[in-house]
C-alpha cells in the first residue's frame, strides 16, 4: 500500500491525535512510562518517554506499520531488491557492512565478494600513506591528505573524522625504521574555493595527496575544488602526469569519468550505484576516515552498523529502536503537524553529526509525491537542524522554551567521556563531562514538562509571570550511549539510516532519490554561460543581478 492515508489505522490515528494528553498529565497518568517507552540494546539507550505519546499511540502505531507492509519493506532493502523505483536499483548499504564470508547474491552478482575486495584495496592505500611508503612528486612522504567531495562524499566522513579524531591512526615503522605519526586529513567541499584557497596556504605540495570523492564524478563543486589543488601542485612541479600518479586518488561508481581526469588506475577506488550518495560513508568513500583512525577502527564502524542493521531485521517492531524512531517521526510530522526536529548532541565530537542529518533526512525524505508518482496530501519531513546541546542553549533554545513553533528535539549523550585515570587534567574535564550531561538532562526535563519542572516562585519573583512562563510539551527523545568509540557510532549512524527508511515506508515516498536538486544544477551551468557570455535572457530579477556582477 502506497498511500497511508488508505490504511485503516491513518483515520484512527488522526482521531487519536486530538485526543492526546500533555506530557505533565502522560506521565502523571502512567507511573511505569518509562519502563514502557525505553528500549536498551548494546549500549545504547532509546528513552521516547518525553514524546507526546501514550499507550494506545504506540499500539496504533505499530498497527499501521503492519498495515504499511513494514517487515515486506525492510526485507526488500536488506535482500537487495530494487526499493529506488524512479533509478531502478536497490539500495545497499546494509550489503557495505556485511561481514566477510556472508554472501549476498543481487543480479547473479555476490556483491558482499565486491565489497570485500574494495576494502582490501582501501586497506592497501591506507597502509601506503600511513606507513609513509607513499611518495609525493619530490620522492618526499604524504603527510596531509585534502578529501575533496561534496555532500553525502563529504558530510559523512568529515563528522566521522571530527567524532572519532581520539582513534587515530597508529603510529607505523616505516621502511627507514622510523616512526611515522598519523597523516593530517581535511576536508573540502565549497564551491566557491574559500576553504581551498586557506588550507592550501598551510600545506606542502611536495607532501600533499588530495581524494576526489564522488559517486558520479561529474560534481561541478568537486571537479572545480580538484582542477584548483591541480594547479596549485602544477604550479610547483610542472609535469602533470607524476602530479597525477603521486598526488591524486579518485573513488567513484564512475569509472570512465576518473579516466578521463587523469586518475592513475592503481589510484581509482570504486563504490556501486546501487551505494546511495547519503548512505555511502560505509563503502570507499570512507576512505579519508580508514586513513585518519585505521583500517581496524574503520571495520569496527562497519561491525557497529551492522549489529544495528540486525536489531533492526530481527527485533519486533515495539523493542526495534529504528522502527519507533521512525514511527515517532512520522506521528510528529504527519499527526501532529510539528515540523521541526532539533538534533543536540551533548558532546563536542558530533559537532558535525546535525549537518550530516540534514543531508541524510531532508535530502532522503524531502519528498511530496509517493511511490505511484500522486500528490501527497500530509506532511513529511520535518525541517533538521541542530547543534552541540550547550552551545545551542545560547544560540536558539529560547525559540524552543518560548517562540510558537513546535519542535521534537533528539538528544544525545555519552554516559562515559573522559579516562577517569588521566593524571594531567585534574579531573576538571571529568566534572566539565558531568556539568555537560546536567545541562542535556535539565533542558529535556523543562521542554517537556515546562513550568512544572522549574521552581516558579524564585524565577518569577522580579517579572511578570508571563515572560518567564515555560510552556512545555516540546516532545523529545533521548538516545544515552554508554560511550564513543567506532563501534557505537556505526550503531548510531546505521539507526537513524533505518529509522529514514522506516518515516519513508510510512509515507509510501521514495527515499533514495534526489531529482529536485537536479534543475538546479541546469539553471547553474546555464547561469554560469551567461556571466562568461554577459548575456541577459532571464527574468528582471536575475537580469538586474547579472548586470551587477558583469559590470554592464
Ligand atoms: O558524490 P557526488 O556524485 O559528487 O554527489 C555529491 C552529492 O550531490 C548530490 O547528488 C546532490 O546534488 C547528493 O545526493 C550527493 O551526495
Amino acid at each position: 500500500m502506497n498511500d497511508p492515508t488508505l490504511a485503516p489505522q491513518w483515520q484512527k490515528l488522526v482521531n487519536h491525535s486530538n485526543t492526546i494528553a500533555d506530557l505533565v498529565t502522560l506521565f502523571e497518568n502512567n507511573d511505569r512510562r518509562t519502563e514502557d517507552l525505553l528500549i536498551d540494546f548494546e549500549g545504547v539507550c532509546f528513552d521516547y518517554s518525553k514524546q507526546l505519546i501514550d499507550k494506545s499511540t504506540k499500539k496504533l502505531l505499530i498497527e499501521f506499520a503492519e498495515q504499511m507492509g513494514l517487515s515486506d519493506a525492510i526485507d526488500k532493502l536488506i535482500s537487495g531488491y530494487k526499493v529506488n523505483t524512479t533509478e531502478n536499483r536497490p539500495a545497499l548499504h546494509t550489503a557495505l557492512r556485511l561481514p566477510k564470508g556472508a554472501s549476498l547474491i543481487v543480479d547473479d552478482i555476490d556483491v558482499t565478494k565486491q565489497v570485500h575486495q574494495s576494502l582490501d584495496s582501501m586497506a592497501v592505500i591506507v597502509e601506503r600513506l600511513t606507513s609513509g611508503t607513499w611518495r609525493g612528486y619530490s620522492g618526499k612522504a604524504i603527510q596531509d591528505v585534502v578529501n575533496i567531495g561534496v555532500g553525502g562524499s563529504d558530510l559523512g566522513p568529515l563528522m566521522t573524522c571530527m567524532a572519532l579524531s581520539e582513534w587515530t591512526g597508529e603510529e607505523q615503522i616505516t621502511q627507514e625504521g622510523l616512526f611515522y605519526n598519523c597523516i593530517e586529513t581535511h576536508f573540502v567541499s565549497n564551491m566557491d574555493g574559500t576553504q581551498l584557497d586557506k588550507l592550501l596556504s598551510t600545506l606542502n605540495p611536495e607532501t600533499t595527496a588530495f581524494i576526489i570523492s564522488s559517486k558520479s564524478f561529474t560534481t561541478s563543486d568537486t571537479l572545480s575544488n580538484a582542477q584548483t589543488a591541480l594547479a596549485w601542485l602544477s604550479n610547483n612541479y610542472d609535469n602533470e602526469k607524476s602530479i597525477k600518479r603521486n598526488h591524486f586518488i579518485g573513488i567513484s561508481a564512475n569509472v570512465k569519468k576518473m579516466n578521463a581526469w587523469g586518475i592513475h588506475k592503481a589510484n581509482q577506488l570504486n563504490l556501486w550505484d546501487w551505494v546511495g550518495g547519503r548512505f555511502s560513508m560505509w563503502s570507499s568513500i570512507g576512505l579519508t576516515v580508514a586513513i585518519k583512525i585505521g583500517m581496524k577502527n574503520f571495520n569496527e564502524l562497519l561491525a557497529g552498523a551492522h549489529l544495528m542493521d540486525k536489531h533492526f531485521i530481527e527485533t519486533p517492531f515495539t523493542d526495534n529502536i529504528p522502527v519507533m524512531m521512525g514511527l515517532l517521526a512520522v506521528w510528529n510530522s504527519s499527526f501532529l503537524d510539528i515540523n521541526a526536529h532539533a538534533i543536540l548532541p551533548y558532546d563536542g565530537r558530533l559537532k558535525y553529526f546535525p549537518n550530516y542529518l540534514t543531508q541524510l533526512e531532508m535530502e532522503s525524505n524531502g519528498k511530496s509525491v509517493n511511490l505511484k508518482g500522486q500528490k501527497i496530501t500530509f506532511n513529511t519531513c520535518p525541517i533538521l537542524w541542530g547543534e552541540v546541546g550547550s552551545n545551542a542553549q545560547h544560540a536558539f533554545y529560547q525559540l524552543l522554551h518560548q517562540g510558537t513553533q513546535e519542535v521534537a528535539c533528539d538528544f544525545i549523550a555519552f554516559i562515559n567521556r573522559y579516562d577517569e585515570e588521566r593524571q594531567d587534567i585534574d579531573q576538571q574535564l571529568l566534572l566539565q563531562h558531568k556539568l555537560s550531561l546536567a545541562n542535556c538532562l535539565a533542558q529535556s526535563r523543562v521542554l517537556a514538562f515546562g513550568n512544572e519542572a522549574v521552581d516558579l516562585q524564585e524565577v518569577c519573583s522580579a517579572m511578570s509571570a508571563m515572560h518567564k512562563n515555560y510552556r512545555g510539551n516540546q516532545p523529545s527523545s533521548t538516545i544515552l550511549i554508554d560511550k564513543l568509540s567506532p563501534k557505537t557510532l556505526g550503531m548510531i549512524l546505521a539507526m537513524y539510516e533505518h529509522k529514514v527508511y522506516v518515516m519513508s515506508v510510512m509515507w509510501g515516498i521514495n527515499p533514495f532519490d534526489q531529482w529536485g536538486v537536479e534543475i538546479g544544477k541546469v539553471m547553474a551551468k546555464q547561469l554560469n554561460d551567461a556571466i562568461h557570455q554577459q548575456s541577459l535572457d532571464y527574468d528582471d530579477s536575475t537580469n538586474a543581478l547579472l548586470k551587477r556582477i558583469c559590470n554592464l
